[in-house]
């Protein structure tokens, strides 16, 4: 119980705490004590990281500290073996025993503590070997023993979840077993060890020996690898001509791209005027359409816009509705310079597209030009959407685009903002990205 391991830890402080650890031993129970941790009131972490502990842990301490599941003594000064009674405390999973003195034999009663995930052992004096017992100890995720004074090879250890495992600086020799040989070389520095990682070991067939064997017995296969290593000046010729037909196929790959795009921006055009087509648009007033009533190549000049055709759709509709009330309202002292009818005979463009719908610069008869955002997939109620809108108009600052005018009806929102002439900032900050992946892909090719 908690008393116990109060005991415990007391009993730990007299043998190697000296009076570096300033535990209030008038209060009853240890879990406030620095370095402690209790959970359902005993003692389940013992930290005690650089503190001065010194000297030599006596048996009768972790007998009682049977819910510890971590344990830290790292850089410290303990010496001699581990405590054998440590074996009681079946519950560790984490135990950093690092940058001490102790020695001996790493302890067979370690192999017996099941539930260990991380154990570290380097910077001690531990000798002997590594034992294949260590294949208990089936959770290990970490075993550093490095920096020890460990001999003889190395067991072939079968730990699925080891992750991190270092045995370097220490007196082993033999091949690294093939379970170990997903590790780098920084696991196994300063030793004797030999094979993958490492070099190989005495006998072991290498790429390159083999080769020399093959080469023993075949003097001309031999030769014949070795011109390898060196490109021919046929092949440096065929790699700078496959570069160019390389650079000439990205050449065109990239005219075919620029024609789609500008295909695809006609198409948004003609697309966008023949949006709602569920109300009948007095479309010959303002749309110039070819006899199948597509439109007509030559885009979008003279033809009345997407955002017309959508205005004028929609007042189809509302007038149809006889609501009588809807129309441009414009915000400010602008005024109303121009009304839904100017809007309806404009010539347009789509400018882009963006999150609530697709933006198109309208150039009025008059010479006024206006962009008109289509909003798409608004669905509020007219008051509410007034309302927001209301708050938008009345908004007056350098750095925002004035909102001049809007548009509701059920089908369709339309705000209506000075043109802003010099174009997208992304563009201006960017450039045309294709150019870039152009110029980066030729640069590798060329390299
Ligand atoms: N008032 C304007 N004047 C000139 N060009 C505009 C104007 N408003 C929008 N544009 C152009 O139309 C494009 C689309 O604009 P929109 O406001 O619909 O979306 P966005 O702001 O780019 O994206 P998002 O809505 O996702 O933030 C913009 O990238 C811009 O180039």
């Amino acid at each position: 119980d908690l008393a116990s391991d109060r005991a415990a830890l007391i009993a730990l402080r007299s043998a190697v705490g000296g009076r570096s650890l300033l535990w209030n031993t008038n209060q009853q129970s240890p879990c406030a004590w620095a370095g402690i941790q209790c959970e359902n009131n005993r003692v389940t972490t013992v930290r005690l990281p650089g503190t001065g502990l010194t000297g030599r842990i006596p048996v009768g301490i972790f007998g009682n500290l049977t819910k510890l599941h971590t344990l830290s003594f790292r850089f410290n000064a303990l010496t001699g073996p581990l405590p054998s009674d440590l074996a009681a405390c079946t519950d560790l999973r984490n135990v950093y025993l690092q940058g001490n003195l102790f020695s001996g034999e790493i302890p067979s009663f370690l192999f017996g503590l099941k539930n260990l995930v991380r154990l570290n052992l380097a910077s001690n004096k531990f000798s002997g070997e590594i034992s294949p017992s260590f294949n208990n100890l089936t959770r290990l995720a970490t075993l550093y023993l490095e920096k020890n004074q460990l001999n003889g090879s190395l067991p072939e250890l079968n730990l699925t979840n080891l992750v991190q495992f270092n045995v370097s600086f220490n007196q082993l020799n033999g091949s690294i077993p093939k379970e170990l040989q997903k590790f780098t070389t920084s696991s196994f520095l300063s030793t004797s060890l030999c094979g993958s990682p490492l070099s190989p070991c005495p006998g072991e067939p290498t790429p390159s020996t083999n080769t020399e064997n093959n080469g023993g017995a075949n003097n001309s296969d031999n030769g014949g690898k070795k011109k390898k290593k060196k490109l021919s000046g046929g092949a440096i010729a065929g790699i700078a001509i496959g570069s160019v037909f390389a650079f000439l196929l990205i050449l065109l790959i990239l005219f075919f791209l620029c024609g789609k795009k500008k295909t695809r921006k006609t198409n948004d055009i003609a697309t966008a005027k023949q949006l709602p087509s569920d109300v009948e648009i007095p479309r010959e007033k303002h749309i110039r359409e070819g006899d199948n009533g597509t439109l007509n190549s030559g885009g979008y000049s003279g033809a009345a816009t997407a955002a017309a055709t959508a205005v004028s759709a929609s007042k189809a509709t509302d007038l149809n509705a006889s609501t009588g009330d809807k129309k441009l309202f414009f915000f400010g002292n602008a005024g109303k310079v121009f009304d839904l009818e100017d809007l309806l005979r404009a010539s347009a463009e789509v400018l882009g597209k963006g999150t609530f719908g697709t933006a198109y610069k309208a150039v009025l008869e008059v010479g006024t030009v206006v962009a008109v955002k289509r909003l798409k997939d608004v669905s509020i109620s007219e008051r509410e959407f007034r309302e927001k809108i209301d708050a938008v108009g009345s908004m007056d600052h350098e750095n925002l685009v004035p909102l001049r005018a809007y548009y509701y009806s059920k089908d369709e929102k339309l705000l209506v903002y000075d043109y802003m002439p010099n174009g997208s900032l992304s563009a201006l900050l960017h450039g045309e990205p294709f150019f870039l992946l152009f110029l980066l892909f030729f640069m590798i090719l060329c390299f």
